[in-house]
């Protein structure tokens, strides 16, 4: 039978637990694409690119890898880094190479409270929480500029340079899809994150945009809060927040605060989007390869799966985007769990109660 919609998905597990929590996510997806009967499909592409591929090849990806997922209707990551390749190199190498290279400026990292997760935070025992971290992922802390070896200080002087670049249009696009997302959720709030009293350019110019793209959404509510108390108000106040627009590193460290706070970094999901479609977006769990626990079959699925539910969406299929965050609800509340929110099931048992929820 021919499905009436086939979605081309470029998958790439990369290192570690990125293999065991693509494989769950894949094996949810292709149950969804079963039980449509015919409504919709997957046709996957795998592509073995990470720090084995750099083993042999000396490259993190082929050298042609951007033309090869161009054309795909989305990707979906799981993990790259392995001690064997210096972690700037495997990072730069295939995830930002493809964010960069793909335009996908907007990362979108959802912190979730689920049913039967003890997160902790005692409020969250009684309070309803939770909150979406926006993540400007084109430029910032990440830009790539900056430089080492700059000489003549001497015996152990060496100096490195690492510039963090802030454009107005990649502050404004970001903080108005901030707004937007704001405006599709009951709390109608953007908080935005910087550090401009110690870094006044880059971080003075974003608060300059934030300030004016606000005036453009008066049914918004906003708030700019320094990082430092960002922190401790995700500790403190998180009732307070819903979405919650930062820089590529300061959200980059408040979303795994945030799936901290939920309960494990196995949870959070992740989209990053290029917003105009005009290259494939990328759908990955907020965490890395986890060398500690990888191929032991203990890793928690949940992350990856959420961000399939992520990429289902973005493909126009926001039912069954549901219909998996609500298998996922379904599988916490009932106690199948990971060690690491404090189940003793294994990454695959998890996966099938999750298929198995789907059904109900
Ligand atoms: N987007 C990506 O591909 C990312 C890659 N990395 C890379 O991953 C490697 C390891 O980095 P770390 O800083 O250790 O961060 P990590 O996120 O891999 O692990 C941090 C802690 O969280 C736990 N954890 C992570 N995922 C889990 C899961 N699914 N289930 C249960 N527990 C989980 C790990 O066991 C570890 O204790 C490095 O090479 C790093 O560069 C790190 C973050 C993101
Ligand atoms: C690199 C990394 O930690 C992240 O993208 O979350
Ligand atoms: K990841
Ligand atoms: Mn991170």
């Amino acid at each position: 039978m021919t499905a009436q919609r086939t979605f081309r998905i470029a998958a790439i597990p990369a290192d570690g637990v990125g293999i065991e929590v693509v494989a769950a996510g894949r094996a949810v997806l292709d149950a969804l694409a079963t039980a449509s009967h015919g409504r919709f499909a997957f046709d996957w592409q795998e592509f073995p690119w990470g720090c084995g591929y750099h083993a042999e090849h000396g490259r993190m990806m082929a050298e042609d890898g951007l033309d090869q997922l161009a054309d795909f209707d989305a990707i979906y990551f799981g993990a790259v880094g392995w001690p064997t390749v210096p972690d700037h190199v495997s990072l730069w190498g295939l995830r930002l190479r493809i964010c960069q290279s793909f335009d996908q400026w907007a990362n979108v990292r959802p912190v979730e409270f689920l049913p039967g997760i003890r997160s902790p935070l005692r409020k969250a025992d009684d309070t309803d929480l939770g909150w979406v971290v926006v993540r400007e992922n084109s430029e910032g802390e990440y830009a790539g500029f900056g430089g080492r070896n700059f000489g003549g200080r001497g015996d152990r002087g060496e100096v490195a340079v690492q510039s963090a670049v802030f454009t107005e249009v990649g502050c404004e696009r970001i903080i108005r899809f901030a707004f937007d997302l704001a405006r599709t959720r009951s709390r109608r709030k953007v908080s935005s994150v910087t550090k401009s009293n110690a870094q006044q350019y880059g971080m003075v110019l974003w608060d300059d945009v934030f300030a004016r793209v606000a005036t453009d959404y008066p049914d918004v509510e906003t708030e700019s809060v320094l990082v430092d108390a960002m922190a401790a108000k995700f500790v403190l106040r998180p009732e307070d927040l819903s979405v919650v627009v930062a820089s590529n590193l300061n959200a980059d460290i408040l979303s795994d605060l945030g799936s901290a706070l939920a309960g494990s970094l196995g949870l959070a999901a992740s989209a990053n989007l290029n917003p105009e479609r005009r290259f494939p977006s990328m759908f990955e769990p907020v965490h890395g390869s986890a060398p500690d626990i990888a191929g032991q079959g203990i890793c928690n699925p949940l992350g990856a799966i959420g961000s399939a539910a992520l990429m289902l969406e973005h493909l126009g299929l926001p039912d069954e985007a549901k219909a998996v965050q609500h298998a996922v609800a379904v599988t916490t509340g009932s106690g199948t769990r990971t060690r690491d929110v404090g189940g003793t099931a294994g990454t695959e048992d998890v996966t099938a109660a999750v298929i198995d929820n789907l059904a109900g």
